[in-house]
């Protein structure tokens, strides 16, 4: 990319979608084009239509999707299919018409079939039976790649797709009942410790600043009953995940917009390397200083038991994750804590 080019970056108020503006800017990249879903529902066909055909931007990033945690993905199936094969098929379209010169797709790890060899090569997709608490969005990113190829093979156009690992960091959606694992250890974890220590100003600010904490979370950090408080934990904390820190996935998305890719066209992006979710919640707990009790919930579904990303292809042209999982956690919630300080 030329540094005077038109970058789009949809998604831009997201967790990926901030890290690539924050990569894009450090690297002198300044005509940024950025529309929130208000100014530009991605939904709305016509509206799309009409961002292009104005805009004509030089390259895409695509980084706008309906997203959220086991529970959402489960509970929302007709919301996750719909809205994301409706921003990326317009996206896309759009893009190809308005003769943008390279698109980057996001999709994500929850495309390999839920049986899939650990670590898990590109070439696994569409080998096998999906996770069925995400199916529904995996339908929706198998699409995204599946029209990324198509448009390539019919009319040439320059779309790739990088499929990220669980990512964690700023602007996360710390939604207790929508979000990702780790965002949620994190505001557990430190709610636990501001009711342990009865800062009840504290748990205050934090609901101003990350929204309404669900009554069995209340309940659980004894707000109303005195009781000492207790972080709960889905599942059984037995899955193992792979956690990349957003500032290594948006170094990675410039990397690929800036790299011949040919043959390939589809990266997965993660660390190569995965933890449980017990090991991850310990870490998370030890970093917030939370000295309390953990209880795991056994009604709440596991998911996948694994999705190691095969991380080699990406590797192989150059690029590696250089943020560790402690230093990443440490950072998100310093990151989570300046947030409710500057309230
Ligand atoms: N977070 C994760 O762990 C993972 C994420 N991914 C993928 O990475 C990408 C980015 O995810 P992430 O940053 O976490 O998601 P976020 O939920 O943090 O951000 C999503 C962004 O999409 C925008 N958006 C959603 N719906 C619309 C719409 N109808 N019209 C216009 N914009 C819309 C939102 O815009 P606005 O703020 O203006 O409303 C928001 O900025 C997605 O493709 C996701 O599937 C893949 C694997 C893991
Ligand atoms: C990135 C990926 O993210 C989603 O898949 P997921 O990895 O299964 O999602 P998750 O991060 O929400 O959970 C990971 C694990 O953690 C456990 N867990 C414990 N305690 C909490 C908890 O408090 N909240 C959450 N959310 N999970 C918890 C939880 O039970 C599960 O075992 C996809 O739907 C899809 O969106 C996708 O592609």
């Amino acid at each position: 990319m030329e540094k005077g080019s038109k970058v789009y970056i949809a998604g831009h108020r997201g967790l990926v979608g901030s890290a690539i503006v924050r990569v894009l800017k450090e690297a002198g990249y300044e005509n940024l084009l950025l529309r929130t879903s208000a100014e530009t529902d991605l939904r709305n066909q016509a509206a799309v239509d009409a961002l292009f055909a104005a805009e004509k931007p030089d390259y895409v990033f695509l980084a706008a999707a309906k997203v959220g945690g086991i529970y959402a993905n489960d509970t929302y199936p007709a919301d996750f299919i719909r809205d994301n094969l409706q921003i990326q098929t317009n996206v896309i379209d759009a893009a190809y018409r308005s003769r943008t010169k390279r698109l980057l797709f996001l999709g994500s790890s929850c495309i390999y079939p839920k049986p899939a060899p650990q670590p898990m090569p590109e070439s696994c997709l569409l080998t096998g039976e999906l996770e069925p608490t995400n199916e529904w969005y995996a339908i929706a990113k198998i699409a995204g790649i599946k029209m990324c190829q198509a448009y390539q093979k019919q009319y040439g156009f320059d779309a790739i797709s990088a499929m990220p690992t669980n990512l964690y960091g700023p602007n996360d959606n710390f939604d207790l009942e929508k979000s990702h694992v780790l965002p949620a250890l994190i505001r557990k974890f430190h709610l636990a410790k501001l009711a342990m220590a009865g800062d009840a100003e504290g748990i205050m600010e934090d609901e101003v600043r990350y929204g309404a904490i669900p009554n069995d979370v209340k309940e659980s950090l004894g707000l109303n009953s005195g009781l000492s408080p207790k972080v709960i934990l889905w599942g059984s904390g037995g899955p193992y995940r792979e956690f990349l820190h957003v500032d290594d996935m948006a170094d990675a998305c410039l990397f690929l917009m800036n790299r011949q890719v040919v043959p390939n066209n589809l990266f997965n992006v993660g660390t190569g390397t995965d933890i449980t979710i017990r090991a991850v919640a310990e870490l998370v707990q030890k970093i917030v200083g939370f000295s309390g009790e953990v209880v795991w919930d056994a009604s709440k579904p596991d998911g996948t038991p694994r999705k190691l990303m095969d991380v080699s292809r990406l590797h192989d042209l150059g690029w590696k994750a250089r943020i560790s999982l402690e230093d990443g956690i440490r950072a998100a919630y310093a990151h989570y804590c300046d947030q409710t300080e500057t309230l």
